[in-house]
């Protein structure tokens, strides 16, 4: 077999190319909605190679997550619902470059360089979220698909998460769980139900759904954990804009309420970000002051679980924490002091957390913003499965851990999976969102965004904690940092926005907020602000 190049060409050359450069990033593609048809096209063409040169069925994800609802984006997911392999990476740059007329000899270099059999059966899985340019952007991954192979299969709308799941699901053949999103909630609910104990207080939170995905998601897993729980769903699309003044990213941005929610005092809330990859926790305090539960008291809390079943167990695995610079530095004094365990700290982006992870038997990572889960390798399954089959030790743990595992997506980061988790962590510790909060207290911490003229003059080293360019500009942050008590600075350009963003945390709130805009005020002169200068509000 090989690739018909003049149907490819014809079909192509209504997927002509706008004159922007599209890079791969840390999310995949992601930009305005309007420019991105042609990108599909030609992910749906890519997918459909990578899935021949996998032999196994290949995720295509329609999201830009927690930007607004005017963009979007795609994302490639390997056969165990991980991202795209790097080598590949940079096939999708290229091919997002390339134009129509030449994407045959594209496509048949990267046949030959793979080594790939175009006779190999192959499938494409896609799913988007709930903004309203994904339906077209589908049709436009399924007819690049459909110029390499015929198999396809469109999911409609799911929450990124769940089409990692789904993807794993089928590559194993079913061992992952039933690769639908019925047998999401199926798998994910048995799981939970399982491991509650006590007569705790039917459990109540309320939902900010971001205005996107996960607000319909959470509903239907309600129905499958019956009377225990009591969601209510807020910002869920029905009016409200999607990611707008709402959503995971704003909470952790601003660390403030969402709009479109009324919480009393000491009420459980989470938050979800648009295509429910994220979670953040976070209710109102008996001072009236909003706490925010972040990817890193996730982290924490579940490290310590686990930590604690296995010694219970007396079962030695290699359990990790992987981190990236925006984790509170209180949260990584806590794991390494009172929890005990390594902590490693990676480049931003859940690739380099999850590769990390691997390391591990069982790997816990969480970025601060909410986006993590736990993998366990198959040696700590294995290990696990036979300490519960033990009569003679507490096999007791080691069986609820089995439990535990099936709680997890492991696959990515999941907030409906992660809520779970967590939720069952508290019922079985008996803890309220307060007595969470209170294992440690968080350095106060801010992140701010500078438009500079081009972001790429900024380099940095040392999993993005410092700079070594534009020259001079760690030296003056170093000096900022210097004087202020308990504090951390560094800066770094985003893979998914235009800005640079600044992170500063201290010992008080209001030496944060001078540390961040004094050290925002050096991005700004040492690499080309424009529009008006950082200033505090
Ligand atoms: C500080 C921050 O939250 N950065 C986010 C954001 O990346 P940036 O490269 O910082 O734009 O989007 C990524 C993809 O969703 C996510 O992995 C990452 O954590
Ligand atoms: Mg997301």
């Amino acid at each position: 077999m090989s690739i018909n190049i003049e149907t490819l060409q014809s079909v192509a050359s209504q997927y002509p190319l706008p004159a922007v450069k599209f890079t791969y990033g840390t999310a995949g593609f992601r930009t305005k909605a309007d420019l991105l048809e042609p990108v599909m096209f030609r992910m749906g063409l890519l997918a459909a190679l990578r899935s021949k040169a996998t032999q196994a069925s290949i995720g295509v994800m329609i999201t830009a997550s927690h930007n607004p609802v005017e963009d979007n984006g795609v994302k490639l997911i390997d056969p165990m619902g991980e991202m795209l392999k790097d080598s590949w990476e940079s096939y999708a740059t290229s091919l997002a470059n390339c134009r129509a007329e030449d994407l045959g000899s594209a496509l048949e270099a990267i046949v030959k360089e793979t080594g790939l059999d175009l006779n190999a059966k192959s499938c494409v899985c896609l799913a988007r979220d709930t903004r309203p340019s994904g339906l077209k952007l589908a049709e436009a991954v399924i007819e690049g698909a459909k110029c390499i192979q015929k198999d396809y299969q469109d999911y409609g709308i799911l929450s990124t998460p769940q089409l990692h799941y789904i993807v794993r699901c089928i590559n194993t053949n079913g061992q992952y769980g039933e690769p639908t999103e019925e047998g999401y909630y199926r798998k994910l609910s048995n799981a939970f139900l399982k491991l509650q104990i006590g007569d705790q207080a039917k459990l109540g939170v309320k939902v900010d759904g971001a205005n996107g995905v996960g607000a319909d998601k959470i509903k239907q897993l309600q129905k499958y954990l019956g009377n225990s729980v009591n969601i209510s769903v807020f910002n869920d699309g029905t009016s409200g804009k999607l990611n707008d003044k709402c959503g995971a990213d704003y909470v952790k941005i601003n660390q403030c309420l969402p709009e479109g929610i009324r919480v009393q005092p000491h009420e459980k809330c989470v938050s979800f970000d648009g295509d429910a990859d994220r979670i953040l926790y976070f209710y109102i305090g008996k001072d009236n002051e909003f706490k925010l539960l972040d990817g890193d008291k996730m982290s924490t809390l579940i490290a310590s679980f686990i930590k604690d079943l296995l010694s219970k167990a007396n079962l030695k695995l290699n359990l990790g924490v992987i981190q990236t610079a925006y984790a509170n530095g209180r949260s990584t004094e806590y794991l390494q002091k009172s929890v005990d365990v390594p902590v490693s700290c990676v480049k931003t982006g859940v690739k380099h957390l999850h590769h990390k992870a691997l390391e591990y038997d069982i790997g816990v990572y969480f970025e601060a913003n909410g986006h993590g889960t736990v993998i366990f390798s198959d040696v700590a399954v294995e290990k696990i499965k036979s300490y519960a089959l033990l009569s003679h030790i507490r096999s007791k743990e080691m069986s609820e851990l089995l439990d535990f595992i099936n709680l997890v997506n492991e696959t990515v980061g999941d907030a409906i999976s992660d809520f779970l988790v967590i939720e069952t962590i508290l019922n079985r510790k008996g803890y309220n969102l307060n007595d969470w909060n209170s294992m440690y207290s968080d350095l106060p911490n801010r992140q701010l965004k500078v438009k500079v003229k081009d972001r790429t003059v900024i380099k940095t080293i040392k999993a993005e904690t410092e700079t070594t360019s534009p020259e001079g500009l760690q030296e003056e942050i170093n000096k900022l940092v210097s004087a202020v008590k308990a504090g951390r600075s560094f800066v770094r350009p985003s893979g998914t926005e235009d800005v640079v963003r600044v992170y500063a945390e201290a010992e008080t709130r209001s030496l944060t907020d001078e540390l961040a805009y004094a050290v925002a005020n050096k991005v700004y002169d040492f690499a080309g602000g424009v529009g008006p200068r950082p200033q505090a509000k």
